[in-house]
């Protein structure tokens, strides 16, 4: 199943640096693992905004949510997520 997911970042301006570097580290890694695992197939910036816009193939809800409840991030983050379908005219896919 693919869902697009739209995250936007929100780090306290306040937030300890090294605590800060370790973090985005962090989830960086953890992004990584999943994109090499074919389950974040797409990760894209949006453009002018700390926020991203991801596609992610999963087999259910369940793992989705899985997936996005230990984004290293998670607590820092606003997570729109939108069940996507086949569209009747697409020529790929
Ligand atoms: O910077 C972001 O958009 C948040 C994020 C998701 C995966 C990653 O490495 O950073």
């Amino acid at each position: 199943m693919l869902f697009a997911v739209r995250m936007d970042v929100d780090l306290p301006l306040d937030l300890d640096a090294q605590f800060r570097d370790e973090l985005l580290a962090t989830e960086k890694a953890y992004s990584q693992k999943l994109q090499r695992a074919g389950k974040w197939v797409h990760l894209w910036r949006v453009v002018g905004e700390y926020s991203n816009l991801s596609v992610f193939d999963v087999a259910d809800n369940g793992e989705l949510h899985e997936l996005l409840w230990n984004l290293p991030l998670f607590k820092y983050m606003k997570v729109t997520v939108t069940p996507l379908a086949q569209h009747p005219s697409a020529v790929a896919g």
